[in-house]
Formats: structure tokens, C-alpha cells, sequence
């Protein structure tokens, strides 16, 4: 492919033409340890290290050309300047692969929780009304019915492009983070259909303010189709606020909540905290049956049914495929104790969460509740005396513990524990930096009718070595189910 072609037809102003007319690419890559003969270098001025560093090394590997953000003159091979390179390779990439979201249905989930849940419900019931799923997001990527690893919860924009272009599925579901949105990363992405899910307390180490996450997270909905439509839970100040933006653009909105003026409200009478929710759609009533309690899950079922239904599939349809969803893993993921005790692992890692799901197991029965919990390493402080003190009020235990360092010393960490344990102020909350061995403590202190919630990591696999031999929260459960005899105490 020509390179001068493939930046025009994306639109790139290009200064030295005259240079490029001959230049031949045979593929883009940002990462210069996977450049080959023909290939383009995008050098990209990135958080850890600076592409532009790189450049040698891609031509070395035999780049054909290169493109960055920097003023750089005497290159052996063409060089184009531009305003954004992230921009750039998405925008490349997408004009390289053809354009792949053009080819199925794209759906896009953004919002702080619920992206997973609710996409792999609608995968799930999608799949049961006969359409082919691709789907995209933090537990794995799976296209043509084959499971990948992710790196990313929105994969970097040549992956996303490539396995886009590679998937024969009828539908794409992905989550859509707002990282992903921030680097560009799905510039060149079209959608038929956006979601919303909440907006809450997370990420602003990245975003600095709760505002301009909402900003980033908006950007989904610009990259809608001719035609696509937004759907919005105004369960929270900004879902409804996002939903009059969109309306104000003649983005054409659908939205689920609790007032008559939504388009599917929840209309259970009560806060249900099973699996059973009744919704009113257009008038008509509908009753829903689901493997996994909570409310907030209601809200992610409603929503993937929202979604089916603009999609065009009929409510029977929709219904009868929730009735055989199983769950997803890590996400209030439920396992049985040797005492009659009910142990669950979540992802729960915002303050919002932690009520969600502290408050499922109260209503689900729970005599008592111990919450095994910690802080992500180096990652956003700020919502940590939030998350503390609604698990020690919510809680009758909250064992802290170390979730992932993420370089962080451990000393340094025990400490941060130790002065959130000394602020709940509640004699029962306690501190076990090894987190099998908080688990464990959690297993043994249960009794007939409580509940064990571990939170934080989900189906994750562990960063950091810990005492018992297992490799993630559901590792530890399974061994603490079946061979506790052989875990060290
Ligand atoms: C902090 C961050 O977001 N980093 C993302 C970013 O990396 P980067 O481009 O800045 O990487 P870098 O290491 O500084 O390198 C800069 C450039 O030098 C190049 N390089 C580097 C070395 C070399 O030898 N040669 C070379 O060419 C690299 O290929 C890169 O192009 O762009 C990469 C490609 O898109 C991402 O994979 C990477 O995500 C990292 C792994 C990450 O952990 N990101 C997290 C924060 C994230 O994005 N999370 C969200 C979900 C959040 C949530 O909702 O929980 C997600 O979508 O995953
Ligand atoms: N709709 C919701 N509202 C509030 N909290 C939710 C909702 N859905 C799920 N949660 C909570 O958030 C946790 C993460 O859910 P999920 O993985 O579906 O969200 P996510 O948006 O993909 O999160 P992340 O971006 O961190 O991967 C769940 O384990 C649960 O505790």
C-alpha cells in the first residue's frame, strides 16, 4: 500500500509529498521490537517510554517509513510529522484493515462498573437469539468463538483493527474504557449502538476530575453510526445529564431507570435483591429470571435487554436467554463453605460497588458479613476512606489486606492499612497484609448463614507471591473448599 494513499485517505495533511510518493508500506506497527521489512513505525511519546527513542531501531529492523509527533530531519527513509500519533495509528490502522467496524454490529460499553457484566449478558443472550458474538473486553477478547488473552480492556488500536478484520461474528460487543477513549485507541471505530452504564468515583489519577472523565467517557457517543442509537441508565446524576446531551445532538436515546419518562423502567416493587425483576417496556410488564443477585446486576440485565431489543430481537427471546445465563467470572461469583457459609468473590473496587455488593448479601440473608478487601498499589488514592468506610459500616468485618502493589513496598502499604483500620474506629475490623492468609482468617471465622465477600481482584491472577500455593482469590477458595488440611496456618 502506497503510504502517501493510506494518509490522505485519512485524512492527514502531508508536508513533504513529494518525498513520500513512492514510499511502499506492507504494515504499521507503534512497537519497534515487531517491525519488519516494509513496514510503517508510528512513534509514539507514550507514558513510560518515548517511541521517538525507537526510531533507529525501527529503521534498523527495516521501516519503510516514520511517522511521529517530533520536528526530526535526516532520517534515511521518509518521515512524516503529525499532530497526534496515537491519533494517527488508530486512524491508519482502521484505513489499513478496511474499515472492519463498518462489517458488524458494533456495540459499545463504557461507564465506571458493569462494562463486563453487561456484555458478557449480552453476548450471552445474543448468542441465544441466534447471533454470532465477538467480544472484547477486561476478561478476555474471544472472536470466531476463540478466546484471547487481553492485555487491555480496550485493545490497543492495531489489535482492536486486526481482530476486528479477522472476526466473522455478526455482532461486536466491547467494553469501551476510557483510557481506551483518551488514547485514541478507537479512533476509526464506528458503532451502532452506545452504552452507558454510571459514572462514579474512579480513575482520577488519570482524569484529575470527575468532569473531565465524564468528558472522556462522552466521546463513545461521537463515534456513533449515521443512525446509531445511545443507551443510557439514568440511574445517576450522569447518566440522566449525558442522556439530555445526546438528546440536545438528535442522537437518537433510549434510556432505562425508575421514571415513567424512561423507555424500560424498572418497576419491581421492591429493591429486589434476587434474581427475579419485573421492567416495564412500552406499557407492557416483563418478568425476569437471573442466576446472580444484586441490583446492580438487574441494572446491567436491563440494559443488555434494552440493547437486544434495539437491535430488534423480541422480549420472549431476550428473556428466555437470561433464564440460562451462569455468571461471569469474578463478578459475585458465589461458592459454597464447609460451615453453611456463603463465600463470594467480586471485582467490586469502587465505593459504589462495595455498597452494591455489601448491601446484596445483607438483603440475600447474611447473618454476617466479613469483607476481605485492599488498595491497589499506585493506583487512585483518593477513593480509599470512602471504600473504608463503607465496608466497616456495611460490614460487620472488614479484613484489609494487600491487593496488587503494583510496586509499592509492602512496608509503605501496611502502614496506609493500618491508618484506614485505626479511621473505621470498629473493634472487629482487622489487618492481614497476606491476602490467602486474610481469606483464610475470613473462612475460619464464618459461621452458618454469613457471608464471606473478597473483593478487589476477581477472577484476576495474583501480582504479588503470597503465603497459601494459589494464584488468584478463586484458587485460594478452591483450596480452602477442598484441601485445607494442606494450607499452612
Ligand atoms: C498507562 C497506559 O495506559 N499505557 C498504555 C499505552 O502505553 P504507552 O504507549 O504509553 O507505552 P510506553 O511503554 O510508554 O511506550 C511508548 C511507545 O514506545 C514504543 N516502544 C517501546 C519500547 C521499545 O523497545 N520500542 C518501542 O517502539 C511502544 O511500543 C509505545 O508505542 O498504550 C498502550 C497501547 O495502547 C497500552 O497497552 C498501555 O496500557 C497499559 C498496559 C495499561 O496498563 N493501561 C491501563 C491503565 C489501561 O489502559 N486500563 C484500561 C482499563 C481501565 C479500567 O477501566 O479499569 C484499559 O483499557 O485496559
Ligand atoms: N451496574 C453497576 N453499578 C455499580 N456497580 C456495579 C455494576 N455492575 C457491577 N458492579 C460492581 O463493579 C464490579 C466490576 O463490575 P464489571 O467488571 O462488570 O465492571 P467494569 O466496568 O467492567 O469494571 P472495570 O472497568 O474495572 O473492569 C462488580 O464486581 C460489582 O461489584
Amino acid at each position: 500500500m502506497k503510504l502517501l494513499t493510506l494518509l490522505e485517505q485519512t485524512g492527514h495533511s502531508i508536508l513533504n509529498q513529494e518525498e513520500l510518493g513512492s514510499a511502499e508500506i506492507t504494515g504499521i506497527d507503534a512497537n519497534s521490537a515487531k517491525i519488519k521489512p516494509g513496514c510503517l513505525f508510528v512513534a509514539i511519546s507514550g507514558f513510560e517510554r518515548d517511541g521517538h527513542d525507537y526510531i533507529q531501531d525501527a529503521i534498523n529492523k527495516g521501516a519503510a517509513a516514520v511517522v511521529g509527533e517530533k520536528d526530526l530531519t535526516d532520517l534515511p527513509v521518509p518521515y512524516v510529522r503529525v499532530a497526534n500519533s496515537r491519533d494517527t495509528l488508530a486512524n491508519l490502522a482502521a484505513h489499513f484493515y478496511d474499515y472492519p467496524s463498518r462489517k458488524h454490529i458494533m456495540i459499545g460499553i463504557t461507564g465506571t462498573n458493569g462494562k463486563t457484566t453487561t456484555s458478557f449478558m449480552l453476548r450471552h443472550i445474543l448468542q441465544q437469539a441466534g447471533y454470532s458474538c465477538a467480544l472484547f473486553g477486561t476478561v478476555h477478547n474471544v472472536i470466531n468463538g476463540q478466546a484471547y488473552v487481553s492485555k487491555n480492556t480496550t485493545p490497543d488500536p492495531l489489535e482492536l483493527q486486526r481482530l476486528l478484520a479477522e472476526s466473522r461474528d455478526d455482532a461486536v460487543i466491547m467494553e469501551v474504557s476510557s483510557h481506551g477513549l483518551s488514547q485514541k485507541r478507537l479512533e476509526g471505530i464506528e458503532f451502532d449502538v452506545g452504552l452507558f452504564t454510571n459514572l462514579a468515583h474512579e480513575h482520577l489519577d488519570y482524569h484529575n476530575t470527575i468532569e473531565e472523565y465524564f468528558e472522556v467517557k462522552q466521546q463513545l457517543f461521537s463515534k456513533l453510526k449515521q443512525g446509531g442509537k445511545a443507551i443510557i441508565s439514568t440511574h445517576d446524576e450522569w447518566g440522566q445529564k449525558l442522556a439530555g446531551l445526546l438528546k440536545e445532538r438528535n442522537i437518537q436515546v433510549s434510556t432505562f431507570g425508575r421514571s415513567p419518562m424512561d423507555d424500560l423502567v424498572f418497576t419491581s416493587e421492591n429493591d429486589v435483591h434476587c434474581s427475579n425483576f419485573e421492567v416495564t417496556e412500552n406499557g407492557e410488564k416483563f418478568r425476569f429470571s437471573m442466576s446472580i443477585p444484586g441490583l446492580h446486576n438487574i441494572y446491567n440485565a436491563s440494559m443488555a435487554y434494552l440493547t437486544g431489543r434495539k437491535i430488534g430481537i423480541d422480549s420472549a427471546k431476550l428473556i428466555e436467554g437470561f433464564r440460562t445465563f451462569k455468571g461471569i467470572p469474578g463478578r459475585f461469583e458465589m461458592y459454597s463453605h464447609q460451615k453453611d457459609a456463603t463465600a463470594v468473590i467480586d471485582y467490586a473496587h469502587t465505593a459504589d460497588a462495595f455498597e452494591y455488593i455489601l448491601k446484596t448479601a445483607r438483603d440475600c440473608g447474611a447473618k454476617r458479613i466479613f469483607h476481605v478487601f485492599g488498595f491497589r498499589g499506585d493506583r487512585d488514592e483518593s477513593k480509599r476512606t470512602e471504600m473504608m468506610e463503607i465496608s466497616s459500616r456495611m460490614s460487620d468485618c472488614s479484613i484489609l489486606t494487600f491487593d496488587d502493589l503494583n510496586g509499592v513496598e509492602q512496608n509503605e502499604m501496611i502502614d496506609e492499612l493500618k491508618a484506614y483500620l485505626q479511621s473505621s474506629g470498629k473493634e472487629a475490623d482487622m489487618l492481614m497484609p497476606d491476602r490467602t492468609l486474610a481469606i483464610q482468617k475470613a473462612w475460619e471465622l464464618a459461621e452458618a448463614g454469613d457471608w464471606i465477600l473478597v473483593t478487589g481482584k476477581g477472577s484476576e491472577k495474583y501480582k504479588d507471591q503470597y503465603e497459601l500455593p494459589a494464584g488468584s482469590d478463586q484458587e485460594t477458595f478452591r483450596l480452602l473448599l477442598n484441601e485445607k488440611e494442606t494450607v499452612a496456618t
